[in-house]
């Protein structure tokens, strides 16, 4: 292809993202970076651009990031072991220093780091900051019975006005997914990062949360991984909770929350691949998984 024909396709690319660009001008998007999709740094540097890139393009993203994979390692630095049930990390006191060590004071501000590469953007925050969640002790569920964990919550309130102040000072706010209880004030739980992540899109009324993972989007016959489900409603994945392997449970159980809670899409998508997320936010090109609330919802394109 010679060069003069490039340079046109690139311009036809950019003029055919202004659909896309004019609808979410101004409208938040939640993503969650998940611990599994952030493993290789040059991934991670494109992570950081993309975001930027959303900032540039008139989006107002926020993140909320995973380190489960890095919490494990840790652990085991420190002679600890990692034990999940439902998907969900048991966590004691000792568990909890480390999560929260882990979350806050090294993943998050790498992330921030990275970002903040292009520009002052990027704030760093724990949930636990002005109150951003209030979260309960959470039982998790095995074979439908609940077996206690420790010190894990689940969000049971979100005061999202720190983050929009950012928002509205044209900062990216990157989110680590630890809260604290009501009352005391002294107990801090363990959230898993889908989790807060779809409560935060909830709470800043998204228009669309994105949960970015090491895997296509959610497959119909995993292992196997031949089947992807490209779209389903809130209620098709409902009924398809129960069978899911429990690594996705918390992540669909995620995106069942957001599109009941009022965002309109709720979409998985593979972090190894550098371009999902613009694929998916600026074009028609339907990659990973999304998830809406009712069938008849359009499929994301650009509306009439
Ligand atoms: N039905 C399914 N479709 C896709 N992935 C699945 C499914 N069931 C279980 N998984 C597993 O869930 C993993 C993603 O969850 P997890 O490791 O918790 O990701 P993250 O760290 O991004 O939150 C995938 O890598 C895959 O191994
Ligand atoms: C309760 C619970 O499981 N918390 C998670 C929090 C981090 C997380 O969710 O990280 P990923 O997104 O990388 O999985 C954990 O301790 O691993």
């Amino acid at each position: 292809m010679n060069s003069r024909k490039q340079a046109m396709d690139k311009a036809d690319t950019l003029i055919e993202a202004l659909p896309w660009m004019s609808r979410f001008h101004g409208r938040t998007v939640v993503v969650k970076y998940g611990g599994n999709a952030m493993t290789d740094p040059e991934l991670q540097d494109r992570f950081a651009e993309t975001v930027v890139f959303l900032r540039y393009a008139g989006l107002r993203p926020v993140v909320v990031h995973g380190g489960g994979p890095q919490i494990k390692a840790h652990l085991e630095r420190v002679g600890l072991e990692s034990r999940f049930a439902g998907g969900l990390r048991v966590t004691d006191e000792a568990t909890m220093d480390i999560v929260r060590m882990v979350l806050v004071g090294q993943v998050n501000r790498d992330i921030v780091g990275r970002i903040n590469r292009h520009g002052p953007f990027a704030v760093g925050i724990s949930g636990e900051d002005a109150r951003l969640m209030t979260a309960e002790r959470k039982p998790a569920l095995v074979d439908g019975e609940p077996v206690d964990i420790g010190l894990v919550g689940e969000v049971v309130d979100v005061d999202a006005g720190v983050v929009a102040t950012l928002l509205d000072d044209g900062r990216i706010p990157v989110v680590s997914s630890i809260a604290r209880a009501e009352g005391d004030g002294e107990t801090v739980y363990n959230v898993n990062a889908d989790t807060a992540a779809a409560a935060l899109a909830v709470g800043l009324e998204a228009s669309k949360l994105i949960m970015l993972t090491d895997i296509e989007g959610l497959y119909a016959d995993y292992p196997a991984c031949e089947e992807l489900i490209s779209r389903l409603t809130a209620s098709e994945l409902e009924a398809l909770l129960p069978e899911l392997a429990s690594g996705m449970v918390p992540k669909m159980e995620a995106c069942l929350r957001a599109v009941r809670g009022g965002v309109p899409q709720a979409h998985v998508l593979d972090g190894r691949t550098p371009n999902s997320m613009l694929l998916e936010v600026f074009t028609n090109d339907g990659v990973g998984t999304m998830v809406v609330a009712e069938a008849d919802q359009p499929l994301g394109g650009v509306p009439a």
